[in-house]
């Protein structure tokens, strides 16, 4: 890895593998030569992201964006390529992904405190940080099966922001939540950011979003890289490609 680097991506190809949904009729006949459709998400993207840098990925749905944060992760795996990155001190903070929905907030927080590789007495001694940054009330002990949306990335956001590893991965979480939450996480992003150490990707579909906190910019078209640059020249080839 060069120095100075974070995150380098080299030539990834990620490919779902689904099998084709035949018709009932189709399915007895085809029963042991069902197919298996094959779709390319990644076509062999490379990058690098530095460390310190907060890198945002624009793209219109289903460009990839969501598949290469959870490959940087390492929830996927690559067909071929390879993802490097400097520190193991990695977080993803997506909706939908980590939390067990019949523990309450309070055993998530030390459920995914464990899993972004703290010791349990660790997240304890940020436990009461991260339950006053969330603000959930009397919510916190209760199953998060009973969450709204809002509140289970108000407790996702939290843990990650509290906690603190070394490179983020944030996934479309910032614009969720009522204004004030927003405003609060937004502020702690940008002290996050302060510190050169920490290197973050946002992938975001909020314009006001990337532009307060980016310094650059992925720009993904089906599986590809069309652009890669500074956060208002990507931003603006971006809008007017989409307008
Ligand atoms: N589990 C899956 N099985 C099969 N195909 C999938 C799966 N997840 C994603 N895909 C496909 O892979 C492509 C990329 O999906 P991805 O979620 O990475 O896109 P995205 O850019 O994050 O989209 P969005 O902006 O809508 O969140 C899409 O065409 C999608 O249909």
């Amino acid at each position: 890895m060069k120095p100075g680097n974070a995150i380098e991506v080299k030539d990834l190809k990620i490919t779902y593998k689904c099998v084709k949904s035949l018709s009932m009729r189709k399915s007895l006949f085809h029963l042991r030569k069902s197919k298996l459709e094959v779709y390319e998400a990644l076509r062999g993207i490379s990058f690098e992201v530095k460390k310190g840098e907060i890198m945002g990925i624009v793209g219109k749905n289903g460009s990839g964006k969501s598949t290469l944060l959870r490959a940087i992760a390492g929830i996927f795996s690559a067909d071929s390529g390879s993802i490097e990155l400097e520190s193991d001190s990695v977080s993803l903070l997506s909706i939908g992904v980590g939390f067990q929905k019949k523990l309450s907030g309070r055993e998530n927080i030390i459920l995914s405190g464990m899993l972004l590789g703290f010791s349990e007495q660790e997240v304890r001694d940020k436990m009461d940080e991260i339950i006053e940054f969330a603000n959930l009330g009397k919510f916190i002990d209760m199953p998060v099966k009973t969450y709204s949306s809002g509140m289970y990335s108000k407790l996702a956001f939290s843990i990650t922001a509290v906690l603190e590893t070394d490179i983020m991965l944030i996934d479309e979480v910032l614009s969720v939540g009522d204004a004030k939450f927003k405003k609060k996480s937004y502020k702690k992003m940008q002290e996050l950011i302060m510190d050169e150490n920490r290197t973050v990707v946002i992938v975001s579909h909020s314009t006001e979003t990337l532009e307060k906190l980016c310094t650059s910019l992925l720009w993904l078209h089906e599986g590809e890289i069309k652009m890669q640059g500074d956060t208002k020249t990507v931003l603006d080839a971006y809008n007017e490609f989409m307008a």
